[in-house]
């Protein structure tokens, strides 16, 4: 189930998700937050993190992150060090899904992986309140890349974390998995060019492990704010 919103900005989705953070905090005391990596949400990132509202009571983790240091020009958790966690979001919590990573990235050593992510999420209540998805050409959201090792559990645990190995994407990669990403309370996809949007459409025409993105938006059990540039 979706809802859109044309000609969006990323100023209007982030004051959207900053309501949102607030009504969480008021309701419960706290907030919980899923963001996206990969190149798009900069812009976004740098228009929340100076929205007003108790950031110290918001916990912020990632939809998914890339198997590397979090020194490495391709980590999630070093964009969002950059852009999202500065300003007032400096006073967020923030949960990465994993710290020093071993030495062996063998699939034998990713069930160690998940099973230290998991534990790390347990610090988080679920549902969670904001998840901000991205979408490649391919059809991938978060880490459910088509036709990877890894995707057919990640598309069935309840998690929260599964790994995955894309073949057409570098590194190996954890991901929330796709009945977590179903439950959040509110779940926000910002989308611009005419590649990816040819993409959405397709995806939107039914349910399909071949573009994964297309089990979320024909999902009856969740809305998805699509956020169209
Ligand atoms: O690998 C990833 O790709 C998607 C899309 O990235 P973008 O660079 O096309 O915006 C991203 O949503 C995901 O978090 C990331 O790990």
């Amino acid at each position: 189930m979706i809802s859109e919103h044309l000609n969006a900005t990323p100023s209007a989705l982030a004051a959207s998700i900053a309501n949102e953070l607030r009504a969480a905090i008021a309701e419960r005391g706290e907030a919980s937050l899923a963001v996206s990596g990969g190149k798009s949400p900069i812009v976004l990132f740098e228009q929340l993190r100076t929205q007003v509202l108790d950031w110290s009571k918001v916990r912020v983790t990632l939809v998914d992150e890339r198997c590397v240091a979090h020194v490495h020009a391709d980590s999630n958790t070093a964009l969002v060090r950059t852009h999202l966690l500065q300003d007032g979001a400096s006073a967020a919590t923030f949960v990465p899904l994993f710290g020093t990573l071993p030495a062996d990235l063998s699939d034998a050593a990713l069930p160690d992986l998940v099973a230290n992510a998991n534990e790390r999420l347990s610090a988080l209540t679920f549902p969670l309140d904001v998840i901000v998805l991205g979408m490649g050409e391919d059809g991938h959201t978060a880490s459910l890349f088509p036709a990877a090792p890894g995707l057919d559990n990640a598309l069935a645990s309840l998690g929260p974390v599964a790994w995955v190995r894309p073949a057409t994407a570098p590194h190996a990669r954890l991901t929330l998995t796709l009945p977590v990403l179903l439950i959040a309370r509110h779940v926000h996809l910002p989308l611009a060019g005419e590649t990816k949007l040819k993409v959405y459409r397709e995806a939107l025409r039914t349910a399909n492990p071949a573009l994964p993105i297309s089990l979320l938006l024909n999902s009856p059990a969740c809305e998805v704010q699509v956020w169209i540039a």
